[in-house]
C-alpha cells in the first residue's frame, strides 16, 4: 500500500499504537536523548538495518530512533508471540501517515504466527528487493535467528549442506529448512550476497550472544559483532529488573492465580533468574531455586532462597519458571508428576527449556486452550497443569514484555553499537566485542538523571587514590557488578 511493503494484523491498530508509542517516548530518555545528540548528524544515513527483535511499543520507539538518525529499517519480531499488533500498525503507518497511506518502515510481525510464517517475516525483512541492494548491511539482532539464517543459507549454498543445530526442534527445522530450500530455488546466490553485504551485527541477548561466540570460535562469524547483552546497563538491568517486572505480569495476566502463599520453583539462577526470584518472593511466594553453577546457587542460599534439585522440589511446586538459557530443563516426566494444575512457564529466549515436544507426545495426553498462550494439559491419571506461551518467554508471550524505562537502557546500548559498527567498519574484525565502559557509563548518567540520582563528584586526590579518571571509567574491566 503506497509503495509500502508490510504485514501485520490490522493497519487500524496504529492510533492507539501511536498513543503508546508517545507515552513510551518519556519512558525512554536514552532513546530521546541520542535523537537529540544526533540530530542533523544522521550517523545511520545510508544504513539499510534488518531488526529482528520482539515487536513492541518499546522497540517502536528504537525503531524510530534508527530512522531519525537516517537509517533504513525493515522489521520481524524474534517470536511468534511476542509481537504487540498496535505497535506493529503505528510502525509501519508512520507518525506522519494515514492507514490508508501508510509512511513508516516495513514491518513484518503479527501475534501468534505459525512458524512457517516467523520464517518467513523474517526472510522478507531480511530482503531488500530495491534492485541494486539485495539485503541489509546492518542486522540488529535477538536471540541470533536472523544472522543464523543468513549463516545458514550462505553456508548451505556455498557448502550444500547445513547441520541441524541441536538445540532445534526437529520439526522447527524442517520448517527452517524448507524455506532456505525455497528462497534459494528463487533466487540462487541470494544468501552468499546478503551474507556479504552485511557490515555488522548487534545482539541483544544472552543465547543469541552465545550462538555468536560460537560461531566466532569456529570462525565462520561473517561479518562482525557488538555483544550487546553483556553491556552492564543492559543485563544487569534488562535482564533482572525487566523480569522483576515483566514475570508477574505475565503469570497475572495468564491465570489470575494468587502467587502469595505459593511455592515457585526458579530454574536458573543468573541475571534473569535472580529478577525472577525477586519478582515472585515480591508477591510472597516461597521461591526455590535449582542451579548446576554453585556460584549462583550461593548466591541464591545467601539471598535467602532454599536450593534444590528440581526432582525433589517438584511435590511442593505450585509454580515452574525456566530462566537457564539451556534446554531440555523441565521435561514431560517432570510435568507427569506435578501437583494439579501447577503453572509452567518459560523466560529463556527459546522454548526449548521446556520438553513441550515430550508433552505432546505423552500417551493419554489432552490439552485444552483455556485462552491464547494458555493451555491446560491434562494428563491419564487426571491431573493437570498450566502451560504458558507453549513453553516460548512468557512475560512477553502473556503480557507485555519489560516496561519502557528498561527497556530504553537496552536500547540506547543498541543503538550506540549499530553507530559503532556502521561507522567504523574497518576498526571491527569478524569477531565478537563489547561496548568500552565509557559509552556504558554514558548510558547508566542518562538514566539516573532521569530518575531523579544525584552522583558525587570524585576530588582529584580521592581519583588518583583509587586509580580512576575523575570522569570515568569508573571501575576496571574485570570489575563484576
Ligand atoms: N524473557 C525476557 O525478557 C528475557 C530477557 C533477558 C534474557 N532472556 C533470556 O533468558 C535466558 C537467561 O538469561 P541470563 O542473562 O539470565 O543468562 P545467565 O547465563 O546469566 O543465567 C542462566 C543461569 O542458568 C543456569 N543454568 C544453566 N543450565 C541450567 C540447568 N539445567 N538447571 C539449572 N540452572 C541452569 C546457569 O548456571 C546460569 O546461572 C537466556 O536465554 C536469555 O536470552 C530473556
Ligand atoms: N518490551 C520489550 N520490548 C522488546 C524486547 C523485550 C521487551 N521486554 C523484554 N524483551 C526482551 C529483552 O529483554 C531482550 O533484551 C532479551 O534479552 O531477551
Amino acid at each position: 500500500r503506497n509503495g509500502l511493503e508490510f504485514a501485520v494484523a490490522d493497519l487500524e491498530l496504529a492510533g492507539f499504537g501511536r498513543n503508546e508509542i508517545r507515552l513510551a517516548e518519556h519512558e525512554m530518555p536514552g532513546l530521546m536523548a541520542l535523537r537529540e545528540e544526533y540530530s542533523e548528524v544522521f550517523p545511520l544515513r545510508g544504513a539499510r538495518i534488518t531488526g529482528s527483535l520482539h515487536m513492541t511499543v518499546q522497540t517502536a520507539v528504537l525503531i524510530e530512533t534508527l530512522v531519525a538518525l537516517g537509517a533504513e529499517v525493515r522489521w520481524a519480531s524474534c517470536n511468534i508471540f511476542s509481537t504487540q499488533d498496535h505497535a506493529a500498525a503505528a510502525v509501519v503507518v508512520g507518525p506522519h501517515g494515514t492507514a490508508e497511506a501508510p509512511r513508516g518502515v516495513p514491518v513484518f510481525a503479527w501475534k501468534g504466527e505459525s512458524l512457517e510464517e516467523y520464517w518467513w517475516c523474517t526472510e522478507r525483512a531480511l530482503t531488500w528487493d530495491d534492485g541494486e541492494t539485495h539485503g541489509p548491511n546492518m542486522i540488529l539482532d535477538d536471540g541470533g535467528d536472523a544472522t543464523m539464517l543468513v549463516h545458514r543459507g550462505t553456508s548451505y549454498e556455498q557448502a550444500g549442506v547445513v547441520p541441524q543445530p541441536e538445540d532445534n526442534d526437529p520439526d522447527e527445522w524442517k520448517v527452517f529448512l524448507g524455506l532456505l530450500r525455497e528462497s534459494l530455488a528463487a533466487d540462487a546466490g541470494k544468501w552468499t550476497r546478503i551474507g556479504e553485504g552485511i557490515r555488522g551485527v548487534t545482539e541483544e541477548t544472552t543465547t543469541g550472544v552465545l550462538r555468536l561466540y560460537q560461531l566466532a570460535a569456529a570462525g565462520e562469524l561473517l561479518f562482525p559483532a557488538i555483544n550487546v547483552n553483556d553491556s552492564v546497563t543492559k543485563s544487569k538491568f534488562d535482564n533482572r529488573y525487566g523480569i522483576r517486572h515483566s514475570l508477574i505480569d505475565g503469570i497475572n495476566r495468564g491465570t489470575d492465580v494468587l502467587i502469595g502463599g505459593k511455592v515457585a520453583v526458579v530454574c536458573g539462577y543468573g541475571d534473569v533468574g535472580k529478577g525472577a526470584a525477586e519478582s515472585l518472593v515480591g508477591q510472597g511466594a516461597r521461591v526455590i531455586v535449582t542451579e548446576i553453577d554453585p556460584i549462583c546457587a550461593l548466591q541464591a542460599t545467601m539471598d535467602g532462597y532454599q536450593v534444590k534439585t528440581l526432582e525433589s522440589a517438584l511435590p511442593e511446586a505450585d509454580i515452574v519458571i525456566t530462566t537457564t538459557g539451556n534446554k531440555d530443563v523441565v521435561m514431560a516426566e517432570h510435568m507427569a508428576r506435578m501437583k494439579h494444575q501447577t503453572i509452567v512457564g518459560n523466560i529463556g529466549h527459546f522454548d526449548n527449556e521446556i520438553d513441550i515436544a515430550g508433552l505432546t507426545r505423552y500417551p493419554g495426553i489432552r490439552r485444552t486452550t483455556i485462552k491464547p498462550q494458555v493451555d491446560e494439559w491434562v494428563f491419564p491419571d487426571g491431573h493437570s497443569i498450566i502451560v504458558l506461551s507453549e513453553g516460548r518467554l512468557l512475560n512477553l508471550g502473556n503480557a507485555t514484555g519489560h516496561p519502557s524505562f528498561v527497556m530504553s537502557n537496552s536500547f540506547s546500548n543498541q543503538v550506540i553499537a549499530q553507530i559503532e559498527l556502521f561507522t567504523k567498519p574497518d576498526e571491527y574484525d569478524r569477531e565478537v566485542y563489547r561496548l568500552p565502559k565509557k559509552l556504558d557509563e554514558k548510558v547508566a548518567r542518562i538514566h539516573l538523571q532521569a530518575l531523579g540520582g544525584e552522583l558525587t563528584k570524585l576530588t582529584k586526590e580521592q581519583a588518583e587514590y583509587i586509580d580512576v579518571d575523575p570522569e570515568g571509567p569508573f571501575k576496571s574491566d574485570h570489575y563484576r557488578y
